[in-house]
């Protein structure tokens, strides 16, 4: 049977960790501030946004929503953030994505100031990343190494498999584990020998966007599994990318969906609100 790794419990750490530092912040006179920007009203993205907003709450940090139509142009955007940009008083910006479909997304990204970039995707962030400067870091990939060092499991040496190569998940992933001095394997929809490859996986990281996807068949005993998948199932239940109920007996430890990495991604986020603040200085 695996250990669970309880990403609802560490993300309630993080966050009081956080909430200290933020009222002896507010003790020097600094007030921490995230402009929350949602285009259109994508039920799961409101979710997040709610969730996110929560978060600032209870750590003591202000949260500006902007709540726009799906209808937004581009150029509308653009000038939010532009003026967002040269508000002192933000500290963090995040725009939800994913976007409607005629914002370009890519132009969005590059329009937060790198200082600002909280989420860690504009070029600069992930080029920082990739070359050991200091920088913000995706959110998602940053909460996993948290909960991998927070459970005590090693990573050192360690063959870790990363399934996906996402801009903001995969990649980032493997660029942190490798940081770590994890020996890595990225894995996508056309590597041909998935399951052998991942067979060999001390470490398994998930992020492919399939439902229920890996199974016992995938996992080598006693193997630490990260399901970073969140989907909807038949009877509308919360699953990941990974098939719980067949890798749990095999596995040495495992996240589970929901309560995993979902809120861990968002105490890295306010961990990236309080450097953004920090570095200010
Ligand atoms: N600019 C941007 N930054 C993001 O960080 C970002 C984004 N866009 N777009 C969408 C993804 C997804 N994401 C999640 C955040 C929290 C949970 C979360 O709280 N999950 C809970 C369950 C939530 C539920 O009930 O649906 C859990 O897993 O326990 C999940 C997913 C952030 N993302």
């Amino acid at each position: 049977m695996a250990k669970l790794i309880n990403g609802k419990e560490i993300s309630q750490q993080i966050k009081d960790e956080l909430k200290e530092k933020v009222s002896a912040l507010k003790a020097q006179g600094k007030n921490i501030c995230l402009a929350v920007i949602q285009v259109g009203n994508d039920p799961a993205s409101s979710v997040y946004v709610g969730n996110k907003k929560k978060a600032c709450a209870y750590i003591g940090i202000e949260s500006r929503a902007f709540e726009l139509p799906e209808e937004t142009t581009e150029e509308e955007l653009l000038s939010i953030i532009k003026d967002l940009n040269e508000d002192d008083g933000v500290h963090g910006i995040l725009v939800q994505l994913p976007v409607p479909k005629h914002i370009n997304e890519e132009k969005i990204i590059n329009a937060i100031s790198p200082k600002k970039d909280v989420d860690g995707f504009h070029p600069e962030s992930v080029g920082s990343l990739c070359i050991g400067r200091p920088g913000f870091v995706s959110c998602t990939p940053a909460g996993i190494i948290q909960l991998l060092k927070r459970s005590e499991i090693d990573i050192e040496g360690k063959h870790c498999v990363v399934i996906g190569r996402s801009n903001i998940v995969g990649k980032p992933m493997a660029l942190l584990m490798l940081r770590e001095n994890a020996t890595v394997t990225i894995c996508h929809s056309r590597t041909k020998n998935l399951k052998e490859i991942c067979k060999e996986a001390d470490i398994l990281i998930v992020a492919i966007g399939k439902p229920k996807m890996i199974d016992a068949s995938y996992v080598k005993d006693g193997a630490t599994v990260i399901d970073v998948g969140i989907h909807r199932d038949a009877n509308n239940k919360l699953c990941g990318d990974v098939d719980f109920a067949s890798v749990e007996p095999v596995a040495g430890a495992i996240t589970p969906v929901p309560g995993g990495v979902g809120p861990m991604t968002i105490a890295m986020l306010m961990n990236n609100c309080v450097e953004a603040a920090e570095r200010e200085e």
